[in-house]
């Protein structure tokens, strides 16, 4: 390090994804001044390595498979995919993995970037390694905010940190496609990348210690297990990963619980994410791990960051959002925290809050509580907002569900033996929809109505008004209601 400089800005933010951005812009628009600091690219993760890079992996086997369904179409599906224009696409929605729009999106919008690992010192002060090389002292007059992402969970496999290994992010930047690829991990990471790796043209087997994405409904799941053994995944379910080793060719091969081997070019870690928070200096305000467990957050609804130490002239200085805050590892959820931390960091500087701000007020993070909508985008779509029954029973809720295979003209149109199902979870005290999973091609676009009737607590006999246009997958609503006895 040379030069040591210091600066004072109102708002220090550390991490500049989506979500660090999103509190730069709300800080800077209520007429703070704010810095970004940024160790790799401004973006993170979403933009280059995660959202981005796989729904573009994705999108074009979804659109080949929605045209084999439709006859007339499908006579014209004469060729396989094309792997390498597709992984040429991918490389354009990635911007090659250069963050200069991003970086000019910055700039026009007055917040200040330095490039470098940030840490936390004191209350209220960031030190930052420049990658210029300078060292910066940084001293925020109102407010820090940890945006510092998520890194990926490794399990503990014989033999696994001797071998080489790709998580999301190799996957993501793949510069071709193996011919046998294996994924360890049936969540949402795991699910999107086999199948996107299955019609790019490899060899994929999947290992999982239960069922698939465990944390939708089994009905929701089973579609996406039928989908990926259509695309010839090797689904080893209900199985345990017990070693890998590296064989004399370069690859893998890797033993189940049960004894059995599979052989692959390249492996995909997908086991998970945690809140990186690492070597962030958060000890030195007092922010620590308990009980030997790993160090997570615990925020109050507006960002701040509970047990941060005070320099005397308020508590209220630590904030965190996004993956970093471990509440919902979702870009539009964590830039929807984004939006509050900002707008709350803005009004406690003007002094507009006294106590705990409303629910639903724009600086608090109430849907964090009931409506967080996530889409897996396989082939077929997962789509989910709010509670699945059992969670709600758990929470205590007087609920109930209805739930039907989609079958209307609008599914039958989109494509021939269209197969999904959907759900309603219903709160009977309130008679209002607390959740809704919808399963299938192209169910993405139906959620958002199911977070706004959410959100909104639209009375069901009032949701019956709204008419579905006919014949579009969204008639899938008036069938539920029908079914639920409207
Ligand atoms: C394969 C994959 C696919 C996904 N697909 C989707 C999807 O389709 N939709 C969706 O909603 N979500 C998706 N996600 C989740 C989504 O990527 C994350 O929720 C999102 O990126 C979180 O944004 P963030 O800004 O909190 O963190 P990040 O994007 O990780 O940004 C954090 C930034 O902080 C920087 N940083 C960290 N520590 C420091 C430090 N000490 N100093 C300076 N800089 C630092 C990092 O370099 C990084 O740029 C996916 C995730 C994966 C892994
Ligand atoms: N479409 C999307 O929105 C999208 C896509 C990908 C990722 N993400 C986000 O990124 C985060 C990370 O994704 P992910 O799929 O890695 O996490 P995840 O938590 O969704 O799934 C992890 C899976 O790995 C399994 N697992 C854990 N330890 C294991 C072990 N030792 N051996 C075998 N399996 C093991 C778990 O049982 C689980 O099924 C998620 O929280 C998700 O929200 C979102």
């Amino acid at each position: 390090m040379t030069a040591e400089s210091s600066r004072e800005f109102d708002v220090i933010v550390i991490g500049a994804g989506a979500v660090g951005e999103n509190v730069a812009d709300r800080v800077v628009r209520g007429g703070l001044t704010a810095v970004v600091i940024e160790a790799e690219l401004v973006g993170g993760e979403c933009s280059y390595w995660a959202c981005i890079p796989s729904k573009a992996l994705l999108r074009p086997g979804s659109a080949l498979h929605a045209a084999q369904l439709v006859p007339g179409a499908a006579e014209a599906v004469t060729e396989t995919l094309d792997a390498s224009a597709a992984l040429k696409h991918r490389d354009w929605f990635t911007a090659r993995w250069q963050d200069h729009s991003q970086v000019k999106w910055l700039e026009d919008t007055g917040i200040e970037l330095i490039r470098g690992r940030g840490r936390i010192t004191g209350p209220r002060e960031v030190q930052v390694d420049g990658l210029d090389g300078n060292s910066y002292a940084l001293k925020a007059t109102h407010a820090v905010v940890v945006a510092t992402g998520s890194t990926p969970t490794i399990p503990d496999i014989d033999g696994l940190k001797d071998v080489p290994y790709w998580t999301t992010r190799g996957a993501t930047s793949a510069r071709t496609i193996p011919e046998r690829f294996m994924v360890v991990g049936g969540g949402v990471a795991g699910v999107e990348l086999a199948q996107a790796f299955a019609r790019l043209g490899a060899d994929v087997a999947l290992v999982a210690r239960g069922r698939l994405l465990s944390t939708f409904p089994p009905e929701a799941a089973k579609l996406v297990a039928a989908g990926l053994r259509a695309d010839g995944v090797d689904l080893r379910l209900n199985a345990d990963m017990h070693r890998v080793e590296k064989n004399d060719d370069g690859s893998l091969t890797v033993t189940l619980g049960d004894g059995k081997t599979l052989t692959a070019d390249k492996l995909l870690v997908a086991s998970g994410r945690h809140p990186a928070l690492a070597n962030l200096g958060l000890e030195n305000v007092g922010v620590e791990a308990q009980n030997d467990k790993p160090l997570r957050l615990t925020t109050d609804s507006t960002g701040l960051v509970e047990g941060a130490a005070s320099d005397g002239t308020s508590g209220l200085w630590l904030y965190a959002a996004g993956d970093a805050a471990g509440k919902a590892l979702l870009t539009h959820q964590g830039k929807y925290e984004a939006r509050a931390t900002g707008d709350a960091i803005v009004a406690r500087a003007a002094g507009k809050i006294h106590g705990a701000p409303q629910p639903w007020s724009p600086v608090v993070q109430t849907a964090n509580e009931h409506a967080i909508p996530s889409v897996v985008f396989t082939d077929p779509e997962v789509a989910s907002v709010g509670p699945t029954l059992e969670q709600a029973l758990i929470r205590g809720i007087n609920a109930t569900s209805v739930e039907l295979p989609i079958n209307v003209s609008g599914s039958q149109l989109l494509s021939s033996g269209y197969k999904g199902w959907a759900q309603l979870v219903v709160d009977e005290d309130r008679k209002v929809i607390l959740g809704a999973t919808f399963a299938g091609p192209g169910v993405a676009e139906l959620l958002h109505a199911a977070t706004i009737a959410i959100v909104g607590e639209i009375p069901l006999e009032r949701l019956w008004h709204a008419v579905p246009s006919f014949p579009t997958l969204s008639e899938v609503w008036l069938r539920l209601l029908e079914k639920y006895g409207l």
